[in-house]
């Protein structure tokens, strides 16, 4: 409005009301007389308008009737009251609105025979009269009338002035709203052209003879007006402005009843979709009529739609809620009211349209461009500088913090490196050293071993051990001295005297412990590096530290270093022992180049211990350099020796701890990797108390049929694949875990096949499975089993998995159907299975057929049919059927290829693909250790021979696992 001409606005703001207001819907009720039909059925009146205001219901309601007897609105109408009478004291002012440039509809709502079409006449012709009239009065301005007149008819938009009866279309139109596409707009030249044009509107508009109405209006009639009107002198001026606004004239078919109407045929439909939409006219004012707070169903008719602006939009709105005072008709008329009663609830808010010209429109833009651009040349307040001053020092502190972090775990990442090269080098000095087994080692220099007692204590030292190794590894090639004493740690025996040998200046790692308690360090700070250690570099080793765990008992029996070969406890710091006979304390040197080898052994230490320590650095570094460290392990013997150390020595450095180290990165993808690699792949399982003799020799001849999943091959190179690429997130190794994992699968499908008859043998049964008594009493379960159902269970709520025996699993995720990937690998002796009948996601026949579906619905459908489908054999036909179908793994060697083709090739998103990389191959780990799995949990899905059986193993088996 700002470049309105002014003399314009005088005279918009003089012509029009209030404007810009919200204001409630004006409600009139206007009560027709008895009808000719209903005196002649001597009907009797049940409601009067006690005053202008109040409508009574004049018999007596039933006992404990909840309806009012009283009704008031903003205006009631006799039935002896003229149409005249209803506009001139009701709708006349809202009507006539239009001319100032606010909207305005006039509807008409009520039962069917009630009058609405009388009404709705007289009020239109009432107003257009009055428009002409006021037109006439303003000449100084210049009108254009606009009508169109459109019904709604079975849902359907029909022209009123056209005869063709394509049904139009409702736009939503960004300035102007929802508007109907194509409608004929007449100009309205006289008060002969209305009458020309409303009666065309008449003859078009469908009507039918009801019970009720020889002349019932089976459709919505919306007549529209629209006035535009601008100052006669400034029309053509640069500043002209036009009021632009319509006036809707809504003649609503009548709700009936289909049992007092006696429709039939197209009557019946017509009142169907008549009801229907007034069901929603009336849903949406009885939820405005609550406020606007949520969604308002205009879309749900065409009606609403269209009226969206009268219904608490930009209008001024009047309803006349007409009704027939007939006693048979009291129920549509109490309905009438209580409509009547939402609808004076409602508010609106109409404002005056003013159209600008493109002159004006112009104008005021760089008015406004010119007001902006002043406002960035002027200086900015004093106070906002200084915010930005403070913004900006906080993001300079926040970037000084991340470069330092940067540094740190750069740091970190070269520590590790270190420690890698560090152990190698050990390993050869350590085998060097067994040349010269016998000799003398008192004469060593360096302090990096120091074996400690208590555990607690050990604990403490292998922080500041790991202090020490992280900032000497990296000097180490110029310090020749490692201090340990310099912490204030008193219980490390540092020699510096001893330290004189030129050939240790190399050996960057060596461990030489001297004392009682010994802590193994890899410590190599210099004296004054030491000196220098600041208490910020300590917080990042407790920080670090945190990821030591220390569980089980600090006693050992033996000197077990090796757990460090397990996998999980890659990265251990501080191994703690203590002998009966030999109460830790050990010196060890080993000379760099392995040109000579030192060793002190104090307190009875043997060679024996010694060979046994170095078999366990070798195991070490195996562990480091095979991302399954006990992959190669084929003793069950020493594999039985590892869980028990591992239980007892848990001084695990958590994998998460070591991805720090090693790649500097703390990314989501790379966690999840690494807590994959964080299951114990084989060990554990193998101690687990109470598992029958026959399972452990099951599970290593398992491990070593080749059709099983190898470590040592596909799955290893599956599982490193997709630790890299969660830790690198790079897109090439996504693609090559893909097509590892691809291949991996048809390679597991071909010797699937090859091998099913074989496989199937091993398949027991559920309810027999004696172990089912163990999980009474889960507190008896190992630690690891517990952690192991855990992540199991975890695993389960994050996707759907499927697993089925001797085909494939698959990974169904959650979501969007449409995106919904799935994956599937073919594996071998699947031991254990979801909770697939219940959730519907799978179904299975004599373990061979598995289905997926991605919606509700379909799931639903499918397991119906499946489970039909279950109860006997299947014919090769109808797997090929089922095959075609849902894509169903079968159990012919071809149809188990096609089916990983056809899966694979729906993965698209490769960052899924990576996500369920990882689950694929944690799940592979869970597979593997499917008997142990089965032992513990009584888990497995073969078909059991009766119903009642099977069904009762999953009852029993899901229950005890979930
Ligand atoms: N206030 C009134 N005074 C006299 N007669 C009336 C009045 N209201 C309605 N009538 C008469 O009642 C009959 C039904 O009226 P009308 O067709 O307008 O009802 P309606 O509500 O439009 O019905 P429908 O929804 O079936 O189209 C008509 O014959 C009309 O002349």
């Amino acid at each position: 409005m700002g470049a309105v001409g002014a003399e314009e606005l005088m005279k918009m703001e003089k012509m029009q009301p209030p404007s810009a207001r919200e204001e409630k819907i004006l409600v009139l009720v206007r009560l027709r007389p008895l009808s000719e039909k209903e005196i002649t059925a001597d009907e009797a009146t049940d409601w009067e308008c006690i005053n202008d205001t109040t409508i009574l219901y004049r018999n007596t309601l039933r006992e404990g009737s909840t309806f009012p007897s009283a009704y008031t609105f903003d205006r009631v109408f006799r039935g002896d009251c003229s149409t005249r009478q209803v506009y001139e004291d009701g709708a006349k002012e809202i009507a006539l609105s239009v001319v100032s440039g606010i909207n305005s509809s006039i509807f008409a709502y009520g039962q069917t025979s009630s009058g609405k079409t009388y009404t709705m006449t007289g009020i239109t012709e009432c107003t257009v009269a009055d428009i002409f009239d006021y037109i006439h009065r303003h000449e100084e301005r210049a009108f254009v009338l606009k009508f169109s007149a459109m019904e709604i008819y079975n849902e359907a938009i029909r022209d009123l002035l056209s005869t063709d009866n394509t049904p139009l279309r409702l736009l939503d139109d960004p300035e102007k709203g929802v508007v109907v596409e194509k409608v004929t707009e007449e100009i309205l030249k006289d008060w002969n052209h209305l009458k020309e044009l409303l009666s065309i509107c008449e003859a078009q508009r469908r009507i039918g003879e009801t019970l009720l109405n020889e002349k019932s209006s089976r459709s919505h009639q919306i007549i529209r007006l629209m006035i535009e009107s601008s100052a006669r002198e400034f029309l053509g001026k640069e500043n002209s402005t036009t009021l632009s606004a319509s006036v809707n004239f809504v003649d609503l078919a009548g709700s009936e009843r289909a049992s007092q109407a006696l429709s039939t045929g197209a009557r019946l439909k017509e009142g169907c979709h008549i009801n229907r939409s007034l069901l929603t006219l009336s849903t949406v004012i009885r939820k405005l009529s609550k406020g606007r707070n949520g969604h308002i169903n205009y879309r749900d008719s065409k009606l609403t739609r269209m009226l969206q602006p009268c219904l608490g939009g930009n209008a001024r709105t009047a309803i006349i809620c007409t009704l027939s005072p007939a006693r048979s008709h009291v129920e549509q008329t109490r309905n009438t009211l209580l409509f009547a009663c939402c609808a004076k609830e409602v508010t609106t808010k109409a404002q005056v349209n003013v159209v600008m010209s493109d002159k004006a429109l112009v104008k005021h833009l760089q008015k406004e461009l010119a007001r902006l651009e002043s406002e960035l040349r002027s200086p900015a307040p004093a106070s906002s500088t200084c915010d930005y001053v403070a913004l900006l020092r906080k993001k300079d502190l926040q970037i000084q913090k991340m470069e330092r972090e940067i540094r740190e775990l750069t740091k970190q990442r070269d520590l590790a490196q270190s420690r890698v090269e560090d152990l190698l080098r050990m390993v050869g000095c350590d085998q060097d050293s067994r040349q010269e087994t016998g000799r003398n080692h008192n004469s060593h220099k360096q302090v990096s071993d120091i074996w400690e007692g208590e555990y607690s204590e050990s604990e403490a030292s292998g922080v500041a051990d790991l202090h020490r190794m992280k900032n000497g590894v990296k000097k180490s090639n110029t310090t020749r001295f490692y201090d340990t004493e310099s912490e204030n740690n008193s219980e490390y025996l540092y020699h510096p005297e001893n330290n004189e040998d030129p050939t240790l200046s190399d050996c960057t790692s060596s461990p030489l412990p001297i004392g009682k308690k010994v802590v193994r360090s890899y410590s190599g700070k210099s004296l004054e590096e030491n000196a220098g250690a600041t208490t910020e570099d300590s917080d990042e080793y407790c920080r670090e530290v945190q990821c030591i765990e220390m569980e089980g008992s600090s006693r050992f029996k033996n000197f077990e270093s090796h757990a460090l070969s397990n996998g999980e406890n890659e990265g251990t710091l501080a191994l703690t022992y203590e002998d009966g006979d030999v109460t830790g304390q050990e010196m060890i040197s080993t000379p760099v180049n392995g040109d000579r080898e030192e060793r002190r052994i104090q307190n009875g230490f043997t060679y024996g211990a010694l060979e046994q320590r170095l078999n366990n650095v070798q195991k070490t570094i195996e562990s480091l350099v095979s991302p399954y460290p006990d992959a190669g392990e084929s003793s069950p013997r020493s594999l039985a020796e590892d869980m028990s150390s591992s239980r007892s020595l848990s001084l695990a450095r958590s994998r998460s701890c070591r991805a720090k180290l090693m790649a500097g990165s703390s990314s989501p993808s790379l966690e999840k990797g690494e807590q994959i690699e964080s299951t114990p792949p084989n060990g554990f399982e193998k101690n687990f108390p109470g598992r029958p003799e026959g399972f452990q020799k099951k599970l290593f001849s398992y491990g070593t049929n080749t059709s099983s999943l190898s470590r040592n091959d596909s799955l290893s190179s599956l599982e490193s694949a997709s630790i890299k690429t969660s830790a690198d997130e790079d897109i090439t190794s996504i693609q090559t875990f893909v097509a590892g994992l691809n291949k991996m699968a048809k390679n597991q499908a071909q010797e699937t096949g090859l091998q099913a008859d074989n496989s199937e043998k091993n398949v027991k049964d559920v309810g027999l499975d004696p172990m089912h008594e163990a999980l009474e009493t889960p507190e008896n379960w190992p630690v690891e089993f517990e952690r192991q159902r855990r992540e199991l269970f975890q695993l389960w709520q994050t996707c759907n998995v499927s697993l089925v025996h001797r085909t494939y699993f698959f990974l169904l995720f959650r979501g969007d159907p449409s995106d919904s990937i799935y994956m599937g690998v073919e594996l071998k002796r699947l031991s254990f299975l979801k909770e697939s009948f219940s959730q519907g996601n799978m179904a299975m026949q004599d373990g061979r057929v598995l289905s997926l579906a991605s919606s509700e619905r379909a799931l639903r459908r499918e397991r119906e049919t499946l489970s039909k489908l279950m109860r006997r054999r299947l014919s090769a036909d109808e797997r090929n059927k089922l095959y075609q179908k849902w894509g169903i793994g079968l159990n012919s060697k071809r149809r188990r290829l096609q089916l990983a083709n056809h899966l694979w090739s729906n993965t698209k998103d490769m960052n899924r693909i990576t996500e369920s990389a990882a689950i694929i191959a944690k799940l592979i780990r869970f597979v593997e250790q499917g008997d142990a799995l089965k032992g513990m949990f009584g888990l497995s899905f073969t078909p059991l021979t009766t119903p009642r059986r099977r069904s009762l193993g999953w009852k029993h088996s899901m229950a005890s696992l979930l």
